[in-house]
C-alpha cells in the first residue's frame, strides 16, 4: 500500500528522515513507533502530501507523491495529532466540505454523514458549532472526516490524545476492523505503547530519523532480547542509547560537531 525509497527530510541542516526505506501493506494495522523527536510526524506528513521530501519516494496504493499527488492523496485519510477544525462551521458544515474536498456526490456525502456522526456517537450534533464540542468530540469528528470518503489508507498521527476511556476502546476496536474486516490500511504512530500492543499487526520503531527495528511484536522481542517482555520493556530495550550517543545526537540537533574527548559536550 505505502512504499517508502530512500526517504531523506533535512530541515535547514538537521537530518529529520534519513534515507528511509519502508513497505506497509494491505490491510493491516502498522505502528510507527519512537521517543520524541525521532521524525515520525515527519514521516507521516510526508506520507499524506502536507511535507515534501528533501528527497526519495512515496508511492500510496501504486500512485507516485512526486508525480501525482492528487492521486495519491484522494486514496488517504489523515487525522493529525491535533484536531484543527474550523469553529465556526457546524459538524454538518465540517463534514459536506470535506466530502467536497474529495470530490464526493452530496448523495453520498449525505449517506456517509449520518453513517459517520452514528459512529462517533456525534448523532445529535449534526448542526451545532465545533467551537461549542469538547476536545474530545473534535477529535471525534475528525475521525468521521477522514473516513468519511472510504481512504484506502488511513494516516493517524498519536490518536489517543483527548479521548477518553470509552474513545479508546472504540478507536482501537475500529482500527481492527477496518484494517481486517475492510481491508483498509491504518498507518498510526502512537506513544502509547499499550495501544500498539493491541492493535498492531507490524510495527517499526524509529530513532534518530532511522528505522532501528521492525516486525511483529514478537519478532521485536527477539531482536530486543526481551523475549516475554511487554512492548514497553522492548521499546526501552532498542531505543537505549549509550552516554556519547544522546551527546552526539544532541549535537549534532544543534549544528555543533561530536567530539568524544571532550566527555561528549559538542564542540561548536
Ligand atoms: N518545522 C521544523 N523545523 C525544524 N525542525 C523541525 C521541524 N519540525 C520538526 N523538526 C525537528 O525534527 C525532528 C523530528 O520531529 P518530528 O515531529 O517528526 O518527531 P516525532 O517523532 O513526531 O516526535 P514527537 O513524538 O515528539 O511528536 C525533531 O528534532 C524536531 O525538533
Amino acid at each position: 500500500m505505502v512504499q517508502l525509497r530512500k526517504l531523506h527530510k533535512k530541515y535547514g541542516e538537521f537530518t529529520a528522515v534519513d534515507h528511509i526505506d519502508l513497505d506497509v501493506p494491505y490491510g493491516q494495522v502498522f505502528g510507527v513507533l519512537g521517543p520524541n523527536g525521532a521524525g515520525k510526524t515527519t514521516t507521516l506528513r510526508m506520507i499524506t502530501g502536507l511535507l515534501k521530501p528533501t528527497s526519495g519516494s512515496i508511492t500510496i496504493d501504486g500512485h507516485d507523491m512526486g508525480e501525482d499527488s492528487v492521486a495519491a492523496k484522494s486514496v488517504t485519510g489523515f487525522i493529525p495529532d491535533r484536531p484543527y477544525v474550523y469553529d465556526k462551521l457546524t459538524a454538518f458544515e465540517y463534514l459536506k466540505f470535506i466530502g467536497g474536498l474529495y470530490n464526493m456526490p452530496s448523495k453520498r456525502i449525505a449517506e456517509r454523514m449520518r453513517e459517520m456522526l452514528e459512529l462517533f456517537e456525534l448523532r445529535e450534533w449534526g448542526d451545532s458549532l465545533i467551537e461549542s464540542f469538547s476536545h474530545g468530540m473534535k477529535q471525534r469528528l475528525v475521525f468521521a472526516g477522514a473516513l468519511l470518503p472510504k481512504p484506502r489508507l488511513l494516516v493517524v498521527d498519536e490518536p489517543m490524545v483527548g479521548l477518553d476511556p470509552k474513545g479508546h476502546r472504540l478507536i482501537k476496536n475500529l482500527f481492527k476492523e477496518l484494517a481486517h474486516e475492510i481491508g483498509m490500511t491504518v498507518l498510526l504512530s502512537t506513544h502509547t505503547l499499550e495501544v500498539a500492543e493491541e492493535v498492531c499487526d507490524n510495527i517499526v520503531i524509529i530513532n534518530h530519523g532511522n528505522i532501528i527495528a521492525r516486525g511483529t511484536l514478537n519478532e521485536l522481542r527477539t531482536e530486543s532480547g526481551e523475549d516475554d517482555g511487554s512492548l514497553e520493556q522492548v521499546f526501552l530495550r532498542l531505543t537505549e542509547e549509550s552516554k556519547e550517543e544522546r551527546a552526539q545526537a544532541v549535537a549534532e540537533r544543534f549544528g555543533h560537531e561530536y567530539d568524544a574527548s571532550e566527555d561528549g559536550r559538542g564542540t561548536p
